[in-house]
């Protein structure tokens, strides 16, 4: 009984890689400095999994940005406008095409299936010349081969690859991206060679995109890729791997008749009814790498329940045949607990981070070989009971509060046109209101301040004196710009979802919990432990303040129930839907509280509510439904002249229409402006939208500031298909990633383009 690791971190316990590669960036270090860091990282990584025991250790499974880049990379399909003129792929290319440079934008980047991680979407058109361009993997494995680790090279698979693929501009209509198949399979074939002459026994294709619904031309492609790579894989052990899910039947059925592969990795945490899959037919002789410990969370394993899942799979495949593993790669869980020094001992015993499940993955494997490590063992089960009965976790007043929610509907009384109403006659608005999402720049000066404060290093006083100042700077900037409902800026928090989390019972936080989530940048989840309550308002002070600085409403600003769940590390010892209704209820709370306060306008971010939606379409239907109503629970009791917003920032949800427009709220604004005809065309399409609408007029994303005549070139397009009254000018996203020197001339050009349109629209009356 063997074990194997999917995948790991490779930020470092103490985010090495994110601090070496903006230094690199900022040209403060060299090339050599940062590549430098990252050889100690992959040793060190190596090492400690060698040491825990693991039989097979993957490699290339670092990367200085994104895993599909490094794909891209080695197949050379690098998009013409970066002018690569062959060779090795070094830095300049591949991180222009990460970020982009001065004269050229970085390629689209996109959610990794449902995770909070990005990746760069290759760009694929018929004219592409594939190139074997990077020879990281083989790289990689002789690095780790000269430390005495024999690995298993991940690439990401030829299939995958191109179904995560984009046509390039010109051919979208068009272009099938599998058409590419035979081209970018002899590139496959140079790496399998190179490997194989390095001395690698085993390859590792990453195919997670076999979740998914596929239809049969899409399996028969992975038929076909496996078919054609066969004779270069003989003679290595071939496993694929996939993860987030079920496979159907019919992807199972495609899986296990792929030919010259001889292992499947599965999730088993994610894919609740894989085990029936396996049980209803395995191919003889094939390994099962049985992904039992869970990727996607911080959550130490239910090792007796583990391991008796892995004693049936041993039943049906094997006992040489079955290999203990994780649910998915560690990319998406926190590096090391060990370097968690404020979590309380009770909620340590409870929580395994990356380094942690390595050593769970190898005791599980070596319990089923007979060599149970009984203490560890029996230190686990102390820790599962004591996470059952602690009474930090049970909140009943909650758990009844929760349960009464269900059978009732929550919406507000009164129909949102005559909301709409009410709002304008208190808050008497011109039309095409601006406004913005709600942060503003973070500046060094800010960050140092929260940093301090945390640190005891000033005083509560001092603290909330330098907040309060740049809450003023930022109204003050806002009436000098004209904006017509303002925010107060963000500056007090760190992050929408962990500024929520530390004030909520029920979460706790860590120190050093970072998890990527594209590039160098990272977040920090909060993790959910118990039931969710909320002690004292959160935002009340901070919003009242900012109100009683100017005669504008001044918007309360709250991040939403779905987004504060999918962006947190959740409990897994109930549903999920049930975890967000209790999250809720809390802002319910802040929500009235804020309306009591005098706050007028509230919004409540609900920018992650797309991204939670599941893989597969059968399951849209009931994520949907609690989602949106956990939306409304927050919102239901506020008078008719409170005006709700919303904001999403992930504009791909045309799918998704109808349960936003059932969200029911005031005003929803949400980014656009990179994708506009995507979005727009619902509204082409015949789609009734009634409340007020704010398509992000200009992308925060990049440092380009935008004219006034291309706003207004925008709002026009947008009044084309939307009424006058419902429309609101604002950017795509929040602006706390961005500089002044670029938030100011961006939003002056904004208000004027949507004054200028005004102005067309009187004369035109
Ligand atoms: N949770 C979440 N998910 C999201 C988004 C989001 O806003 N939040 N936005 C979308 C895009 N994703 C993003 C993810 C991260 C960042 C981002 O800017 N992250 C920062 C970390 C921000 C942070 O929490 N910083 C803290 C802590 C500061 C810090 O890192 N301090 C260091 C000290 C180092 C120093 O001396 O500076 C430390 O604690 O170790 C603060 O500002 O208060 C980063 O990686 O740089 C932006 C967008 C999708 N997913
Ligand atoms: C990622 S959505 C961001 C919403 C938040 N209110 C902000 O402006 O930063
Ligand atoms: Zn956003």
């Amino acid at each position: 009984m063997a074990s194997h690791i999917v995948g790991y971190p490779r930020m470092g316990p103490k985010r090495e890689l994110k601090f070496a590669l903006e230094s690199f960036w900022d040209k403060k270090s060299s090339a050599e400095d940062l590549q430098k860091v990252a050889a100690d990282l992959r040793s060190a990584i190596w090492k400690q999994m060698a040491d825990a025991g693991i039989k097979y250790i993957p490699s290339n499974t670092f990367s200085y940005y994104d895993q599909v880049l490094d794909a891209t990379s080695m197949l050379g399909a690098v998009p013409p406008r970066y002018g690569w003129n062959g060779g090795e792929i070094g830095f300049d290319t591949y991180f222009s095409m990460a970020r982009g440079n001065a004269s050229v934008p970085a390629m689209e980047m996109t959610k990794w299936f449902d995770t909070n991680y990005h990746f760069i979407v290759p760009e694929l058109g018929p004219d592409v010349n594939f190139s074997y361009a990077s020879h990281k993997a083989v790289d990689e494995y002789k690095e780790a081969k000269s430390l005495g680790v024999d690995t298993v090279p991940v690439l990401v698979g030829p299939v995958s690859y191109l179904l995560l693929s984009k046509p390039a501009k010109g051919v979208e209509k068009t272009f099938s991206l599998l058409s590419l198949l035979p081209k970018i399979l002899p590139i496959y074939k140079e790496v399998i060679s190179e490997l194989k002459a390095a001395g690698a026994s085993w390859i590792q294709f990453d195919e997670p995109t076999l979740v998914l619904d596929l239809d049969s031309h899409q399996l028969q492609a992975f038929t076909s890729a496996y078919a054609d790579l066969e004779s270069a894989l003989s003679g290595l052990n071939v496993l694929i791997e996939t993860y987030f899910a079920d496979l159907t039947t019919k992807a199972y059925k495609t899986l296990v008749g792929l030919k010259g592969v001889t292992a499947y990795g599965l999730d088993l945490v994610r894919g609740t009814q894989t085990i029936d899959l396996v049980k209803a037919g395995f191919p003889e002789g094939k390994y099962l790498f049985a992904g039992v410990v869970d990727g996607r969370n911080i959550w130490a394993n239910d090792l007796a329940s583990s391991l008796s899942t892995l004693q049936q799979l041993e039943a049906i495949v094997g006992k040489d045949k079955l290999v203990a593993s994780t649910s998915c790669s560690l990319l998406h869980t926190a590096v090391d607990l060990v370097n968690e020094t404020k979590l309380d001992d009770e909620i340590k015993s409870w929580l395994a981070f990356a380094a942690q499940k390595v050593v769970e993955v190898n005791a599980l494997a070596k319990a089923l070989a007979g060599q149970k490590d009984e203490a560890f063992f029996a230190a686990n089960a102390a820790a599962q009971a004591s996470r059952k009965s602690s009474p930090r976790v049970t909140n009943e007043a909650v758990q009844k509060a929760a349960a009464a929610l269900k059978g009732s509907d929550h919406r507000r009384a009164t129909n949102v046109s005559a909301r709409l109403d009410a709002q304008q006659k208190k808050l008497n608005l011109p039309v095409l209101l601006t406004t913005t999402i709600g942060s503003f720049p973070q500046t060094l000066e800010l960050r140092r301040v929260r940093r301090e404060f945390k640190a005891n290093k000033i005083s509560e006083e001092d603290y909330v004196k330098a907040i309060k100042e740049e809450i003023k700077k930022v109204v003050d900037l806002q009436e000098e710009l004209d904006i017509d409902v303002l925010v107060h800026g963000e500056p007090e928090r760190n992050d929408m979802v962990e500024y929520f989390g530390e004030q909520l019972s029920g979460f706790a936080f860590t120190v050093n919990g970072w998890v990527q989530s594209y590039g160098s940048r990272c977040v920090k989840p909060p993790i959910i432990y118990g039931d969710v309550s909320r002690p004292k308002p959160m935002t009340v002070f901070w919003s009242s303040t900012a109100q009683s600085m100017t005669q504008r409403p001044m918007k309360g600003m709250l991040t939403g129930p779905v987004t504060i769940l999918n962006w947190s590390f959740v409990r897994n010892d109930q549903p999920r839907f049930e975890t967000c209704y209790q999250i809720a209820l809390a802002i319910k709370d802040e929500v009235e509280d804020l309306e009591k306060a005098g706050i007028n306008v509230i919004q409540i971010d609900e920018a992650a509510l797309r991204e939670g939606l599941p893989l597969r379409k059968s399951e849209h239907g009931f994520y949907l439904k609690w989602a949106v109503h956990s939306f409304r629970i927050t919102n239901c009791g506020v008078q008719d002249t409170t005006q709700i917003h919303t904001h999403m920032c992930y504009s791909n949800f045309n799918d998704i229409i109808h349960s936003i427009i059932d969200m029911d709220a005031d005003v929803i604004t949400i980014e656009n402006s990179r994708s506009d005809e995507k979005l727009l065309s619902v509204f082409r399409e015949g789609v009734k939208y009634g409340a007020g609408i704010g398509p992000g007029v200009y992308d925060i994303h990049s440092p380009r500031i935008p004219s006034t005549e291309e706003i207004a070139d925008r709002i026009d397009k947008m009044l084309a298909v939307l009424e006058t009254n419902i429309l609101w000018v604002n950017p795509d996203c929040g602006l706390k990633t961005r500089k002044y020197a670029e938030v100011k001339p961006a939003l002056n050009n904004m208000v004027a383009a949507a004054k200028l349109l005004r102005t067309q629209l009187a004369s035109a009356k």
